[in-house]
């Protein structure tokens, strides 16, 4: 099948910079959202990202208006969905969430669309169980932020079909990534490992032994990461991290425990860059 329309859903962080990675290869894009308000908001992380891209020289001159009118906004998921020729869905990481909008999907979406999900660590296989084509359900694992980062980890369901990997393999090229296969198993590789990193930062914090912003240093220069674990947390968002953390910790147990410092911040609505305020302030610039 040749795939021309793509609709993303959710147009936060993840699902803004996928629609914009899909505009700038040729793709037409359905962005959905709850308001029209937060699909300005994706749009104009897009312009920004796309303009820091025309100023680098790594897209043509004038093209970001161009990539922009290949994504069109929509509040209404049917309406968004019933032409397009595969589905990536980007809302908040919670598997009820995440099987209802793919139960949705599959009533309206034709039989051979391909239904990906870009979860960072949910079971592929039971989202495919909320459809009746669990075959055509697979996990597409992007980075943030998706305009820079080089992978997509495909994360294959217990009976998503070896034709539905190569498809998103195909695509995920078509787009720009490199991609490794991965099982479902909670939290595939990288949220586990990044996580098991992530949260023996935060032990290290709560255990005295150095302050958040030597942590950070101490992992950007000593170990050559690009972000420090809080500066990373407040940029990946909070809540995520805590979604992620509370899910692994059901699978693998005690040792992906949330810390609490984590979830008060997160209870306080302290989400990190995405709404100001999060390990460090950004108010203040
Ligand atoms: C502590 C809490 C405990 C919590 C426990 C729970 C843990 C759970 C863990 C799992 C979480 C889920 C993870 C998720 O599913 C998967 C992820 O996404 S993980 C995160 C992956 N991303 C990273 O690791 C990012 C690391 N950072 C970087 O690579 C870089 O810092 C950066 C973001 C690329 C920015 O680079 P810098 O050099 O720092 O800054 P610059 O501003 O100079 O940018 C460099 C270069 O990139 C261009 N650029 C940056 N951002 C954008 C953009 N959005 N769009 C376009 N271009 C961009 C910029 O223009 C520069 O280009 P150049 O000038 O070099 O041409
Ligand atoms: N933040 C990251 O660094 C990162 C990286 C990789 C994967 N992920 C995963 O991507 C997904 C989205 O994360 P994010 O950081 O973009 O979250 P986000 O909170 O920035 O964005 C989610 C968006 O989904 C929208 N939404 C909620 N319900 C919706 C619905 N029913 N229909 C359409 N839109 C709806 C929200 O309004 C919001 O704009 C999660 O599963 C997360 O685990 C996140």
């Amino acid at each position: 099948m040749s795939i021309k329309t793509i609709a993303v859903l959710g147009a936060g962080l993840m699902g803004s910079g996928i629609a914009q990675v899909a505009a700038q290869n040729g793709f037409q894009v359905h962005l959905v959202d709850l308001t029209f308000e937060l699909i300005e908001k994706g749009l104009h992380r897009a312009r920004r990202s796309l303009q820091r891209l025309e100023k680098a020289g790594k897209i043509p001159a004038g093209s970001t208006e161009t990539v922009l009118s290949r994504i069109q906004g929509f509040i209404d998921l049917e309406a968004a969905a019933e032409d397009a020729d595969l589905v990536i869905e980007a809302v908040p990481e919670n598997l009820e969430l995440k099987k209802n909008i793919f139960r949705r999907l599959d009533v309206v979406c034709r039989p051979e669309v391909i239904l990906a999900t870009n979860t960072s660590e949910l079971s592929i296989t039971a989202i495919g169980a909320a459809t009746q084509r669990p075959d055509k359900v697979i996990g597409m694992h992007w980075f943030n932020p998706p305009p820079v980062m080089r992978l997509i980890e495909i994360v294959i369901g217990r009976n998503t079909s070896p034709e539905t990997v190569a498809t998103i393999e195909d695509i995920s090229q078509r787009l720009g990534k490199e991609t490794v296969r991965v099982k479902d198993a909670q939290g595939f590789v990288t949220s586990r490992v990044l996580a098991a990193h992530m949260i023996e930062c935060m032990r290290v914090l709560e255990e005295g032994v150095a302050s958040i912003e030597d942590i950070d240093k101490a992992v950007k220069l000593g170990l050559n990461y690009p972000m420090g674990p809080f500066e990373l947390a407040d940029y990946v968002g909070l809540d995520t991290m805590l979604f992620v953390a509370e899910n692994l910790t059901e699978a693998y147990g005690d040792r992906f425990r949330p810390p609490q410092v984590l979830r008060k911040l997160v209870e306080a609505g302290h989400l990190g860059v995405k709404s100001g305020k999060g390990f460090y302030d950004y108010t203040k610039n």
